[in-house]
């Protein structure tokens, strides 16, 4: 077992951050009766540590265009900072209070929570939007909670964003691609509203370069309507104050393995400890699968029954229904474990959740823009994240926090702050929603972060291989401006437009879902013949994709049944997401005029639709390859199918894949064999046949 902690025996530590603060102090002065039975709502609003700072806070909005709000977790700024300002009356007049968060699972809970403390219905006076889903009423919400991408979203029929009073931009420290894209984009709009009045929450560290980058007046000529007046310097409020004690715990020496190292924490905690749920913080579903199942088989062969736990994962490919059971209490007599990614980071309360484990890492994005190759990396967590994980215990009482790292390491090797995703990710599609927006100068767009330039050429000559940028890189119409309308990756957005014209858009939309989910497997460890063995009932020479589309027609003809999914190592939650996404792009694709017709197992049309969107990721296998290298034929680089797939060890000579993931090698996940003058079918100004070799068209 992880050797790092003698519960009862080790003092709660207080650790200074870099800037002399103290990290993990949290004060237990509140006036919360420890345990759950927490007094009124009411009650519970006012001992908040933000209900200090109510006045202060509303001064603030009502004296500047932007206000930086620096708080520690829990204190209260997400959920009663919309509630101040609409009982300040900035709802008043048919106004929205607007409260942005960058993810869609943070955004649902929170709105939920503040329904219920304002005594309303959710969804008429408060409610939320995110991606595919929206719990509003027209005239009548005055709280939203949004995602920060889907405000973007909404700036393309509103540019000025008219409907809001004050837009809140929450976790802005996370520094998400959308964060960073929305701030720069609201800086924009307040230049032409000045009664458009902005909050930014963020941790200490980033709040200096936030308050910096509101503060900086540029002038760019050239841009229509840019005049710069006078700009009020950016406020910011420092809010002291945190929920409850949170002691934090280090391993003594670094582990090898950190999910045998969590399962470990789970049980000594459980055995140690009598009361309270567990919330484990692992790095993607992989992990989450297997460390559940290694959990259940050690509880029993611990002597726990299987009847006393109630082990949850939680991660974004799950279905609303599964997502909720987490947030549901826990039934008398058991304990809760969470298993889940950085999806519960920020912004969630999860009641009874008293001890939070910290693996220290979590699945990242990093885009190499010279050999254009994007992978999901696990990569170590930033302080910033840890503080966030570990503030997800002591919310409604004491809690602990184990992090699977040496205080040495969290001290001096992890970073204070994660790098901006602006700067490590693919920019293709941040790019057609600023050309949407009519942004056409992206290099000269005002960036907190300024993207490489490399990133950005580079989606540049994507967007415009796919045609949906011009010569002078304006939007085509009409595929630029359907591709930008569909919220999904440009190349998948492609693909659906494509098998519009092939006859081939009901499986395309099938492809399309299964492909904007995590994995419609379920992954046992240790039972990874049996899950080969069932994927190979559905196997289909083409590849991945038309496998998932014989899956999801032998799900369909069981009558959706959760007993054939989990026969068949099916995940029957994702299979369910897949039919509530499906759906959703059903009707986007309604109102592009995109009419639903099946190809009737005609599937060479259906892999010229995936090639429609995603020729440029084709690749080719290297001649008396033994161990099965396949060269990228954009940049030369060296990729394998990975193991998951149905084409492993099949090796087809010309492939095209969905994404690349990184471990020890570059992996395929998702591919699809080819015919090569397909590609020249697709993309001639891409491609020039060269017979028998590829070269890319310049
Ligand atoms: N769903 C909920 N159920 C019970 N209590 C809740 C719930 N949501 C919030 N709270 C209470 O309100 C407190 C403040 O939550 P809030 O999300 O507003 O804090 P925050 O400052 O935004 O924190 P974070 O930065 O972690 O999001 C929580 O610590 C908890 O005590």
């Amino acid at each position: 077992m992880a050797n790092f902690w003698k519960p009862g025996t080790e003092r709660p530590r207080l650790v200074d951050d870099e800037e002399g603060g103290v990290l993990f102090h949290y004060s237990s002065s509140s006036a919360y009766s420890s345990g759950f039975g927490y007094g009124s709502i009411e009650k519970q609003r006012k001992r908040l540590p933000i209900y200090k700072y109510r006045d202060a806070i509303l001064y603030l909005v009502e004296t500047h265009s932007t206000t930086i709000i620096v708080g520690e977790t829990g204190s209260g700024k997400t959920t009663q900072i919309p509630q101040y300002l609409k009982e300040a009356g900035w709802a008043d007049g048919g106004r929205v209070i607007a409260c942005t968060q960058p993810r869609r699972l943070a955004v649902q809970s929170v709105a939920s929570r503040v329904a219920e403390e304002m005594g309303v219905k959710f969804g008429e006076e408060v409610g939320y939007t995110i991606r595919f889903e929206d719990i509003t009423t027209e005239g009548i919400t005055r709280i939203k909670f949004l995602t920060d991408g889907v405000l973007i979203r909404e700036m393309m029929d509103d540019p000025l964003l008219t409907k809001y009073s004050v837009i809140m931009v929450d976790e802005a420290h996370e520094r998400s691609i959308s964060t960073d894209i929305i701030l720069g984009l609201l800086k924009k709009i307040q230049q032409r509203r000045p009664d458009l009045h902005l909050i930014i929450s963020s941790a200490t560290i980033e709040a200096k370069s936030i308050a910096a980058f509101f503060e900086t007046r540029r002038r760019r000529p050239g841009l229509e309507g840019e005049e710069l007046g006078p700009k009020p310097v950016p406020a910011i409020l420092s809010v002291e104050g945190r929920g409850f004690n949170v002691e934090i715990n280090y391993v003594e020496e670094a582990v090898l393995d950190y999910l045998r190292a969590a399962v470990s924490t789970v049980l000594s905690i459980l055995d140690q400890e009598s009361i309270g749920d567990i919330l484990v913080f692992l790095t993607g579903q992989d992990d989450i699968d297997a460390t559940i199942q290694l959990l259940n088989e050690e509880a029993y062969d611990n002597g726990r029954k299987s009847s006393d736990l109630l082990v949850l994962p939680l991660y974004s490919g799950l279905s609303r229904a599964e997502q909720d059971l987490v947030f549901s209490p826990t039934p008398r007599g058991k304990r809760k474990v969470v298993m889940s990614t950085n999806i519960a980071e920020t912004s969630l309360t999860l009641e009874g959740i008293v001890y939070v484990v910290d693996c220290g890492f979590s699945k990242q994005q990093f885009y190499d823009p010279i050999s254009d190759i994007e992978s999901l990396v696990v990569a170590p967590i930033s302080k910033a994240s840890a503080r966030q994980r570990a503030g997800r215990a002591g919310r409604l009482q004491p809690g602990k926090c184990y992090r699977l790292y040496t205080e040495e390491y969290y001290t001096n090797e992890m970073s204070a702050v994660g790098i901006p995703e602006i700067q490590r990710s693919n920019l293709v599609s941040c790019v057609i929603q600023l050309k949407a927006l009519g942004i056409d100068n992206i290099l000269g767009f005002d960036w907190l972060a300024s993207p490489s330039p490399e990133a950005m050429i580079r989606a540049l000559e994507v967007l415009y291989s796919l045609g949906v940028l011009d010569d002078d890189a304006k939007l085509t119409s009409p595929i630029g401006f359907q591709v930008a309308e569909i919220p999904l990756d440009p190349m998948l957005s492609k693909m659906i437009l494509a098998s519009g014209q092939l006859g081939c858009s009901e499986e395309i939309v099938t492809i399309a879902a299964v492909l904007s989910i995590q994995s419609i497997w379920i992954s046992v460890r240790g039972a990874r013949k049996e899950l080969d063995e069932a994927k190979l009932r559905f196997a289909a020479a083409e590849g991945d994709h038309v496998t998932f589309l014989n899956v999801y027609k032998a799900f369909l003809l069981s009558g959706k049944s959760s007993k054939w999914c989990h026969k068949n190592y099916v995940n029957y939650h994702a299979m369910k997401k897949v039919i509530e996404i499906r759906e959703q792009l059903k009707r986007i694709m309604q109102r592009l005029g995109i009419g639903l017709k099946s190809c009737e197992w005609d599937m060479q049309v259906v892999r010229k639709a995936i090639i429609a969107g995603f020729f440029a990721n084709a690749c080719r296998l290297e001649a008396y390859s033994h161990d099965g290298k396949y060269k990228t034929v954009r940049s030369s680089k060296d990729v394998y199918i990975h193991p998951s797939s149905i084409l492993f060890r099949v090796n087809p000579k010309w492939v095209v894949y969905h994404a690349l993931v990184s471990t020890d090698r570059q992996y395929m996940r998702n591919v699809i064999s080819i015919d090569p003058s397909w590609l020249v079918e697709a993309a001639p100004h891409f491609y020039i046949s060269q017979a028998p070799d590829f070269k890319l068209a310049r």
